[in-house]
């Protein structure tokens, strides 16, 4: 695969969080940990908070109590360390319709000087790669997005709904990607409506405003 071998050992701590959209409580006293290659499937239903808490774990939204920490640093405090350590997967694909496959990859391939045909042979895609994004099907775009997290050597996937819009057949090969990762030491937290391929993974069930947890 095409990241780059995880060399440190890193733990990701969750610490009692709390988060409001305006005066709405969305999350309340969430706690969790990840280390190097575990994962974590967060499940709920719509409204519950998942997409909320991923943006959380990302950095681009605040908590209102608690504390979230990347090896003992606080993400708040270290927010340009943190985006370096993250590669996002959101609910949209943010791709420009007008490029081509590649062309949309092209930057993310410049800034870590990685491969964009071995990310796009991993998907299935590299024989769209000169189509533009806006004669592709939905899951060939999702492939297209996927191929961009492939593309960043981070540390940790944080993946919105990655299934959606794909066949069983990419599902399936997911499974071997998400395992390729978490084998090099990665950490993956993913949304989803449906079963994932991730094995030995953690689970984080989200009520709506709920404290939550399972399996943990
Ligand atoms: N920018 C926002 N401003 C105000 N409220 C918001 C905002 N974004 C989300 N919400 C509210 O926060 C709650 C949680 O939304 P969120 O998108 O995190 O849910 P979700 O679990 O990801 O849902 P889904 O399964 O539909 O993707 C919902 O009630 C939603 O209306």
């Amino acid at each position: 695969m095409q990241t780059l071998p995880i060399i440190s050992a890193n733990i990701f701590k969750i610490n009692h969080i709390r988060a409001f959209h305006g005066e709405k409580l969305i999350l309340k006293n969430i706690s969790f940990s990840l280390s190097s290659g575990e994962s974590l499937i967060i499940t709920g239903q719509n409204g519950a908070g998942k997409s909320t808490l991923l943006r959380i774990l990302a950095g681009l939204k605040s908590v209102d109590a608690g504390i979230i920490t990347w090896n003992d640093q606080d993400i708040s405090k270290q927010f340009i360390e943190h985006t370096q350590n993250i590669a996002w997967l959101s609910h949209q694909d943010s791709l420009k319709p007008a490029l081509t496959v590649k062309e949309n990859l092209q930057l993310t391939s410049q800034i870590y000087n990685t491969n964009i045909q071995h990310a796009l042979t991993i998907v299935n895609l590299n024989h769209m790669a000169d189509i533009a994004v806006r004669m592709l099907s939905a899951g060939q775009k999702r492939r297209t997005a996927l191929a961009r997290i492939l593309l960043k050597p981070a540390q940790l996937w944080l993946l919105d709904e990655p299934t959606v819009g794909l066949d069983q057949e990419t599902i399936e090969q997911l499974g071997f990607i998400f395992k390729d990762f978490t084998k090099q030491g990665g950490m993956i937290i993913t949304t989803t409506h449906i079963p994932l391929p991730l094995e030995n993974s953690k689970t984080l069930h989200l009520t709506p405003s709920s404290s939550m947890v399972s399996s943990l």
